[in-house]
Formats: structure tokens, sequence, C-alpha cells
């Protein structure tokens, strides 16, 4: 059996006896009943993930990959950027390499199809298209044996970390025009008027925002992707970025350990891996809420309420590691809490 197949018939939702548990217990702490709010709602979802959850080795996970529709024009810059930024993170000097080291956080850094011959010291090679995906307005992405194989570099990635005592997990990207994959991904997902899921990505103007568009309805169009086969939307549309994250989330549901999504793209991969098994969804936390405009119909079809408002636009993981604090903080509420004195 294919080791997707396998995943996704061994996740199973968290345990829902603990969760009850733990909420009666939190309404026996001296404060106000749900005063610390979304803290005390993580409390219970860590507490169905595993009972006494305490945060070990946290780790961000950077899948990186060409594109090819960059060639239409669709962002500010070139595809030699994202060779740039992922030898700057594996330097420890890039966004996402600064605050993980603020945040205490390991990086790790997958290269899925970066379109250069170099080896990236740092960086783990998983090389599925030496030159990044085919361009989607012309036709797939990449095949589905490929989409497959990206996934369960996603799912593997999480077994070894898990084994290496990792448990607390984030998921980012890079790779020049995953905005614009990762909108026609959604598009595929939600079916909404493509003015609410194209943005700005690294920073287009008002007249590249119209080809941008125009390029993500023809992609839709020339595809024809099954809008119920994840896997088919990822193949046709997505990226193989878009793809390893996917299974990074169903990796984290298979090894119960809590992910944190980001921005757009990690957002897309979230909801690609929610309709291939929901109970995906239950080990899965939100952080901030994207500029990007699709950002926000994720957080709506995923039932999320973004923690953070940061106005970040940035995606490699950057808001999702920011609510790491957040996530330690509320697993040790329930150890230190004194219990309500009887008065
Ligand atoms: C210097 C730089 C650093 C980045 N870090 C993340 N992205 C982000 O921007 C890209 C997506 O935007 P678009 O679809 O418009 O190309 C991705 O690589 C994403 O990770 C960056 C982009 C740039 C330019
Ligand atoms: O929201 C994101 O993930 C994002 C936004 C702009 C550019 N890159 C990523």
């Amino acid at each position: 059996m294919h080791l997707l197949e396998e995943t996704l018939l061994a996740i199973t939702g968290v345990n829902e006896e603990n969760q009850k548990n733990q909420k009666e217990y939190i309404a026996t702490l001296l404060k106000t009943p749900d005063g610390l709010g979304k803290l005390e709602k993580m409390n219970i979802q860590l507490s169905g993930i595993e009972k006494e959850y305490r945060v070990k080795k946290k780790a961000v996970v950077v899948m990186a990959a060409d594109n090819g529709v960059e060639e239409e024009g669709v962002s500010a810059s070139k595809r030699v950027i994202t060779q740039y930024v992922v030898e700057a993170m594996v330097a420890g000097e890039a966004s996402i390499s600064s605050l993980c080291k603020s945040l205490g956080s390991e990086l790790f850094v997958i290269d899925l199809g970066i379109d250069s011959t170099r080896v990236f010291k740092g960086a783990i090679t998983h090389k599925i298209m030496p030159t990044g995906t085919y361009n989607i307005r012309k036709g797939p992405a990449m095949s589905r044996e490929q989409a497959i194989e990206a996934i369960e570099v996603g799912i593997d990635i999480v077994r070894e970390l898990v084994e290496k005592d990792y448990n607390l997990f984030a998921v980012g990207e890079m790779g020049i025009g995953n905005t614009t994959t990762s909108s026609a991904c959604l598009k595929a997902l939600t079916n909404l008027p493509l003015v609410e899921l194209v943005g700005y990505g690294s920073g287009i103007d008002e007249r590249t925002l119209g080809l941008k568009i125009a390029v993500v309805e023809d992609a839709v169009r020339i595809n024809k992707p099954d809008v119920n086969d994840p896997i088919d939307i990822i193949q046709k549309l997505g990226g193989l970025d878009i793809a390893a994250m996917t299974g990074v989330y169903l990796g984290a549901a298979r090894y119960k350990v809590p992910i944190v999504l980001d921005g757009l793209i990690s957002g897309v991969s979230a909801l690609l891996a929610y309709r291939m098994n929901a109970h995906a969804r239950d080990y899965m936390i939100p952080s901030h809420i994207s500029e990007e405009p699709g950002a926000k119909w994720i957080m709506e079809a995923l039932c999320f309420n973004p923690m953070l408002h940061m106005n970040m636009k940035l995606g490699e993981g950057s808001g999702a590691v920011l609510v790491f604090p957040l996530v330690e903080a509320a697993s040790n509420l329930t150890r230190d809490i004194r219990v309500y004195p009887e008065v």
C-alpha cells in the first residue's frame, strides 16, 4: 500500500473523553469562566491530541520549489529569488530563520524542485521535478504520481522528526509564483469569485493583479480539476510545495502532534489535507490572518478563528511560528493554576 493511502487510513480523531475531562477540570480553576478564552480551547484541543501534552521540541518545516506559472509574469519577483531566499534560510539569515531563533524552534528546509542544480547545504534534498512544476496556464503542474510522491515527502518528514522528539510543528513554504498556484487550488476548493481569492502576493501592482486573475481563471478552465479529488487539484493546479505541505498536515494527524497553519499557501494545503481526511483538522492550530484575500476564506472553510492580526503577507511559516509560545502557554495552564477554593 502507498504511504499516502496507509496514512489516510491510519488517521483518527482526537480523544474526546480526555477533552471532556479537561474541560470539566478547567472549570474548577481559580479564574473566571472561560477567562483565558482561546488559550483554554487550545489546552482542551491539546489534551485530546495527547493526555498530558507538553511541548518537547519545535520544528518549522519549509517546503521549497519553483512554479512553472512564474513565466506568466504573475509575481513581482523573478524565480531566482526562490534560491536566494532558501540560501538565506539555511544560512540563518531569512525572516523565518530569525523568528525561529527568537522563538527556540528548529528550521527544516526541503528542496522539492528549486530550479537550480545547486545543492543547498543545510537543506534536505528531495527533488521531484528538477526545475519545478510546469506552467498551470498551459496544462497540469505535475503528474498524479509526482503529486503523491511530494505529499509522501511531507508525511515522511513528520515521521522522522517525531522519532527525534519534535512534537510541535509549523509549516511554511518558499517558491516564487506560489500565491498564483494556491489561489488556483483555492478556486477549485471553494468556487468563490476570483477577486475574493487572488491578491498582491509578494507585491505586484494593480495591472499585474488583473493578469494574475486571468491566469488563474485560464488554469482552472484548461485543467478542469475534479473538485472532489484533492490530489487531482494538487496535480493540476498546485505546486510541489503545496503537495508536500499537505503531507505534513496529514503526517501530523497520523502521528498525533499539533501543527500550526501559516498564511494563504500553507492554509490551502491545510484545506486540501482536511478534504482528504476531515480528522486532520483536529490537529491543526490557526495562527495569523494573512493579508492575502483568500486567507479569510480558508479560515471560514476550516471554521478557524485566527489569533493574530499582524498585517503579515510573507509566508515561510513566519506567522505560524509566532503562535508557538501561545501553544506552550496553553499546554501548561492546567499544570500550574490552582483550583477554586470552597467558599
Ligand atoms: C524576497 C522574498 C522573500 C520571500 N519569502 C517568502 N516569500 C513569499 O513570496 C512568494 C509568493 O509570492 P508570489 O506569488 O507573488 O511570487 C513565495 O515564495 C512566498 O514564500 C517571499 C518573496 C520574496 C520576493
Ligand atoms: O499568505 C501567505 O502565505 C503569503 C502572502 C504573500 C506572499 N507569500 C505568502
